[in-house]
């Protein structure tokens, strides 16, 4: 398994019409949640004050990452940071 440190900017254009805001928004939700309920997506956070997340994804490899962020309904409308993680190796676990 591969771990990522992904980092999420939304910046929906305001002149998008809410209609479609707001069915993308509920599908991203829906997508989101069936990801995390695999495992695959086990955090999610909200930077505060920003329309911004970090998440941690639990995945096979980059490219199974890939496909996941390429199918985000918000993938058109995100700017996305990845950081690949590995194991401290001062860890104790
Ligand atoms: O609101 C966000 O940060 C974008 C997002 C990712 C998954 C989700 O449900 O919303």
């Amino acid at each position: 398994m591969a771990l990522f440190h992904v980092r999420m900017d939304v910046a929906i254009p305001r002149d998008l019409d809410p209609k479609v805001r707001d069915e993308t928004i509920a599908k991203e939700k829906a997508y989101s949640q069936e990801l995390q309920r695999s495992g695959k997506w086990p955090e999610i956070w909200r930077i505060v004050g920003q329309y911004s997340n970090i998440s941690i994804f639990d995945v096979e490899s980059a490219d199974e990452l890939h496909e996941i962020l390429w199918n985000l309904p918000l993938f058109p409308y995100m700017k996305i940071e990845i950081m690949p993680l590995t194991r401290h190796g001062s860890d104790v676990k």
